[in-house]
């Protein structure tokens, strides 16, 4: 029996993960995800620092001519105080002297001929100086279990000498696909026969989104063969397979998975494109059968199977989220089912894909996002309201746009 989207949703929420972890080099921990909380251990800036080359003062001293009494380095151990009517010499970086209340920057300065400096009256008290714990505070969290570390997390592991980080084992995802017509791509294909484009689509995918992936095979039309494949990847967190799942003389995936005493965590959903979808588990191994036709099951993945994949790796946004865009057209849907609309958005507007019946393979390599649109909803009338989940950003466009100028 089909359920409801939401129902199919909470499922995949609600599965059991049991996550490993390994503690690898900060260098490598780019896309993964932590399994620790890290909390500062250092402040930063760690002391009170130049933010320019120039000279360092006390305040109060502004109006007078100063002599230059010390040169400060970024990385020096300096411990001069500054008396009336000094400055030191400073470089960007350099650990200011403890009394010092205002730095000029170097091309600000006015240099008299008696090797004394004059500033300007405008400067401002505690001007270009950085203090102790404005950027990071000790003690304060900076990574949380769950997090998905990138190039910024990375910045401030390094910035608090951080060298290695535990985080969560990829998970081992097993690939194949099912029917007689299929020929993988490397493989000559009869013209009675099609070349397996889901294997690959999902291995690369997953690859993405951060798994390990191995692909066993492809399973001819029976339930030996299946089960086969099946037993052989059992070590695994998750195996996606894609066909058979149907009615027809020769779907046999739930047939197979039967044999195996699968627990079913739900068969079918309330959804259109990828109806026929099924969850179960087998043993510690989730099985996520995705449809045959190509579109409807990347457009069930990209839905159901990304947040299955978000708990897997053990991320804490296990949740889709949105951007609120304007529709570009007037758009009919058939009411009746959730529907998946895959299309474009350029910045501002959707425009949905023209080309989407469940058996396409092309209409997904010209989308950048999904609407899901609710079971009641048939008519959206141009320059409506929509909230678009997207596919896979790097927002990037093929024209220069004016990201400048605003209404
Ligand atoms: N009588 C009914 N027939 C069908 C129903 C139904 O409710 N009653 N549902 C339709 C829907 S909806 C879908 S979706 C498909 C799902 O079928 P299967 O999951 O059993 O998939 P297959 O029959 O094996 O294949 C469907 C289609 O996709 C092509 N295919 C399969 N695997 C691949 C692959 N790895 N790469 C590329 N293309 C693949 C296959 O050749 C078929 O054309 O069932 C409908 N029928
Ligand atoms: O659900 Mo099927 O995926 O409509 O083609």
């Amino acid at each position: 029996m089909a359920i409801d989207v939401s129902e199919a949703l909470n499922k995949i929420i609600n599965i059991n993960t049991t996550l490993k972890f390994e503690i690898i080099p900060i260098e490598d921990a780019h896309g993964r995800i932590s399994a620790q909380d890290i909390i500062a251990k250092i402040s930063l800036p760690r002391f009170n620092n130049s933010a320019m080359d120039g000279y360092g003062i006390i305040y109060e001293n502004k109006d007078e001519e100063l002599s230059i009494v010390d040169t400060i380095f970024a990385g020096d151990d300096n411990s001069t105080l500054l008396k009336d009517s000094q400055a030191v010499k400073i470089m960007t970086g350099a650990r200011i002297p403890e009394n010092c209340t205002a730095i000029i920057p170097k091309e600000d300065c006015q240099y008299l001929d008696n090797d004394k400096i004059k500033v300007p009256n405008t400067i401002k008290k505690f001007q270009h100086i950085r203090y102790i714990g404005e950027d990071i505070n000790e003690d304060e969290p900076l990574i949380n279990i769950g997090d998905e570390i990138n190039f910024s997390k990375i910045t401030l592991l390094a910035s608090q000498g951080i060298s290695h980080i535990k985080v969560y084992k990829k998970p081992k995802i097993v690939i194949f696909s099912s029917g007689e017509e299929l020929k993988l791509h490397y493989e000559k294909a009869e013209d009675y026969q099609i070349y397996n484009s889901n294997t690959p689509t999902f291995m690369s995918r997953c690859k993405e989104l951060g798994c390990q992936v191995d692909f066993t095979g492809q399973a001819r039309d029976s339930i030996e063969s299946i089960k086969e494949l099946v037993t052989n990847s059992l070590d695994a967190d998750l195996i996606i397979t894609s066909g058979g799942v149907s009615v027809g003389d020769a779907d046999f995936t739930k047939d197979a998975f039967k044999e195996f005493d699968c627990q079913n965590i739900f068969d079918g959903i309330k959804i259109k494109p990828g109806k026929p979808t099924v969850l179960g588990k087998i043993r510690d191994t989730y099985i996520l059968n995705l449809p045959g036709n190509p579109l409807a099951s990347a457009l069930i993945f990209e839905f159901f199977g990304k947040i299955l994949i978000q708990k897997l790796i053990g991320s804490n946004k296990i949740h889709h989220n949105f951007i609120v865009a304007k529709m570009g057209e007037d758009f009919y849907n058939k009411k009746g089912r959730i529907t998946i609309v895959p299309g474009y958005f350029d910045g501002e507007y959707f425009i949905s894909e023209q080309k989407r019946s469940p058996g396409m393979v092309s209409t997904l390599s010209r989308s950048n996002c999904l609407i899901v649109l609710d079971e009641n909803v048939s008519n959206i009338k141009k320059d409506s309201t929509i909230k678009i989940l997207p596919i896979n950003w790097n927002f990037f466009e093929k024209n220069s746009k004016d990201f400048l100028t605003y209404e």
